[in-house]
């Protein structure tokens, strides 16, 4: 289907950014491995958190959808997949990554598989040092990719891993280890991408009952102190047992990243409320970013405020611990006066689709003076209208939609946003922007 924008009247107003995506399948799948119910409020139930409830239902949750909570009876870690089939989970890479650590606790084996972009994601650095950890991996295609099948046996044990190519690697590992035979001693090498990630996979577990230690060890003295590219970072996880808990989703700051730029592009004010000040995700960085474009941004407990004149300014920045932001920025600087550079964001050419690739390839479409880099692109202001498509990736159907808000822009395959932002149309809507699906 082609998603367009149809009609702008009245922009601005209040809205409720959707519950966060990261925190809704960490939320379901620590409730599944914990003892006892957890009620989970405010889940995110997007085509990929239904792919995190479904695996935890088929390794033996018992998930029920109450009045305004999600109820989950925990299995303690003890899996079974009551599954001969392969298990799909669709587009979804963070329930990939984090089920495939996991599968090792079930006594049974496990087959992990999902959607034509799911089958391209790497998964290597995770097979590998899951071997180390006692848990025996097979790519059914001998291509390190899904299909992958898990056999049972979880021992614990050192290991290393590298930390550029996904940080889902890493939750993986954490999440999974205290309920390993021995424990996990873990060393994240550098360059440590997408790091808030894990952050807020130890945030969750913490409340879900499991504290780790970090230790940041600096490799040499001159180095700049920056632990992305120039320490190693230590985990130490002790065996443990998750404790049932009620826990209450948060805002996203990756899909509110749409709706805060559609107000910087159009001008006018908006408030985006369920969105935390003492928030770990570092999508939160897209407020930075809105501000240095010449929004106003103003940051409460529990909302944002932006103000806009709608002329924005070209920006530099490395987003490598905000990957997610990319199509969103990348719009945003096709649309802002003078030359913007984003940078660090190698790892993005291996999510939903090549997206420096696909993003460069369909501002081209527009006409827009865009060069692309190994680890990002340099975007000149100006775009013109034209059709672009979505390659069946989620995030450049939601950002290319905002192009739409100066120029005629029609995206085919625009309805997949319902991976991440299933109310999309009804949020923007909300704001005044109509988008159309046809
Ligand atoms: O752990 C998570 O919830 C995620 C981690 C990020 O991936 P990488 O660590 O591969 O950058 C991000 O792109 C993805 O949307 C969600
Ligand atoms: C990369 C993304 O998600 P995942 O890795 O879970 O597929 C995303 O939501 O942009």
């Amino acid at each position: 289907m082609n998603l367009k924008v149809k009609n702008i009247s009245n922009v601005g107003g209040e809205v409720k950014a959707p519950p966060s995506k990261s925190y809704s399948h960490r939320a379901v799948i620590l409730a599944s491995l914990a003892k006892g119910t957890s009620k989970l409020y405010d889940m995110l139930f997007s085509e990929d958190t239904i792919s995190s409830i479904n695996v935890c239902k088929t390794l033996g949750a018992k998930i029920t959808e109450k009045e305004g909570y999600l109820e989950v009876v925990g299995t303690g870690g003890n899996f079974h997949n009551s599954s001969d089939d392969y298990i799909d989970l669709g587009n979804s890479g963070t329930t990939l990554r984090i089920m495939t650590s996991l599968a090792g606790l079930s006594d049974n084996d496990v087959i992990l598989t999902g959607d034509d972009s799911l089958k391209t994601r790497p998964m290597g650095v995770l097979m590998d040092a899951l071997k180390d950890l006692g848990v025996s991996t097979k790519s059914l295609k001998d291509n390190e990719k899904a299909p992958i099948l898990i056999k049972p046996g979880y021992a614990g044990g050192e290991v290393s891993i590298p930390g550029n190519i996904s940080s889902q690697f890493i939750s993986s590992i954490l999440i999974s280890a205290p309920l390993s035979e021995n424990g996990v001693q873990l060393s994240v090498l550098p360059d440590f991408k997408s790091k808030p990630y894990v952050d807020m996979s130890l945030d969750i577990m913490s409340k879900f009952g499991v504290d780790i230690t970090e230790e940041i060890q600096f490799k040499h003295d001159d180095c700049s102190k920056d632990y992305k590219t120039c320490a190693v970072v230590y985990y130490d996880i002790p065996k443990n047992e998750y404790k049932a808990t009620d826990y209450v989703v948060e805002g996203d700051y990756s899909s509110a990243s749409y709706l805060l730029a559609a107000i910087a592009i159009l001008g006018g004010e908006a408030k985006i409320f369920n969105l935390f000040k003492d928030s770990k995700q570092g999508d939160k960085v897209i407020l930075d970013i809105i501000r240095d474009m010449g929004a106003d941004i103003e940051v409460h407990e529990d909302y944002v405020k932006i103000s806009s004149d709608g002329n924005l300014k070209a920006i530099d920045v490395n987003l490598s611990d905000s990957p997610d932001l990319l199509i969103t920025v990348a719009v945003l600087a096709s649309l802002a006066e003078g030359t913007s550079k984003i940078t660090g964001v190698a790892h993005a050419r291996v999510k939903e689709t090549d997206r420096i690739a696909t993003t460069c390839s369909e501002l081209k479409k527009l006409n827009c003076n865009v060069v692309e880099h190994e680890d990002g692109m340099t975007i000149e202001g100006g775009i013109s209208s034209g059709v672009v498509d979505s390659h069946g990736d989620h995030r450049l159907a939601m950002a290319f939609s905002l192009a739409g808000l100066k120029e005629d822009v029609e995206i085919t395959n625009g309805e997949v946003f319902d991976v991440s932002f299933p109310n999309f149309i009804g949020a923007m809507a909300e704001l005044g922007i109509e988008l159309e699906l046809n």
